[in-house]
């Protein structure tokens, strides 16, 4: 589903990373541990198709992500990743559910108000739809960034540093949304973290 090889990325001369092959199915999730200043963020950011790798190769679902044109790339982003990022970036000026909504209309799909529901309920924020997102509490802000990444049923879940301002139990409540969620949409699930909480919730670990 995700395949990444011999994957290298230059911010400039002074600042160049090669990271380690690897691959990820669906319903198998990947943790990525590291230390700050690792590279995690820029490796999410080339999953993700904002940056382009120096060299190296990423596929998914067999689709060379370097040889789709900016057109192409935008709508593989849109309808085939789901990105949760370090902050949210919500547009305050709308409430939860039309921030779900947005993520349909950006990605040129049908606003399905059902699939907002449906994925308020499995992540009890349904009670939030209404609400401002600016009034939201850390917690709440990452489990609506969650179903926001999930609105298009993407096939690729990609999630910076999900749990890095959460206590025990939110992280380990939020990490179980996540694979609950990735394997109910049958997605991949690829988590970026220096959060070493995280290391027994996972069979599949890459330290950077
Ligand atoms: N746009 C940029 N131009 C130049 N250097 C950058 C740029 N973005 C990030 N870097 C540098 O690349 C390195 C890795 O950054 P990155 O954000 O990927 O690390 P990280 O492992 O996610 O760190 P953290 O855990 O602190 O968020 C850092 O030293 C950072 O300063």
């Amino acid at each position: 589903m995700l395949t990444c090889t011999d994957l290298s990325f230059s911010y400039d001369s002074q600042k160049s990373f090669s990271f380690p092959s690897f691959s990820c199915e669906k319903g198998e999730p990947l943790l990525i541990l590291g230390k700050s200043g690792t590279g995690k963020t820029t490796l999410l950011h080339l999953l993700a198709l904002l940056l382009k790798p120096t060299k190296g190769s990423i596929k998914i679902n067999g689709h060379e992500l370097a040889s789709l044109t900016p057109k192409e790339a935008t709508q593989m982003r849109a309808n085939h990743v789901g990105i949760i990022y370090q902050k949210p970036h919500f547009v305050s000026s709308l409430n939860v559910l039309d921030n779900l909504l947005l993520a349909n209309y950006l990605a040129d799909q049908k606003q399905s108000i059902e699939q907002a529901q449906k994925l308020s309920d499995n992540l009890g924020i349904s009670n939030l739809l209404d609400k401002k997102t600016n009034l939201l509490s850390g917690g709440e802000q990452q489990r609506v960034s969650i179903a926001r990444a999930l609105m298009n049923n993407p096939d690729v879940i990609l999630a910076d540093e999900p749990t890095s301002n959460l206590d025990d139990e939110n992280c380990d409540k939020v990490i179980l949304l996540l694979e609950n969620q990735s394997k109910n949409i049958g997605a991949a699930l690829v988590i970026v973290t220096h959060d070493q909480r995280l290391k027994d919730n996972f069979k599949n670990i890459i330290t950077l």
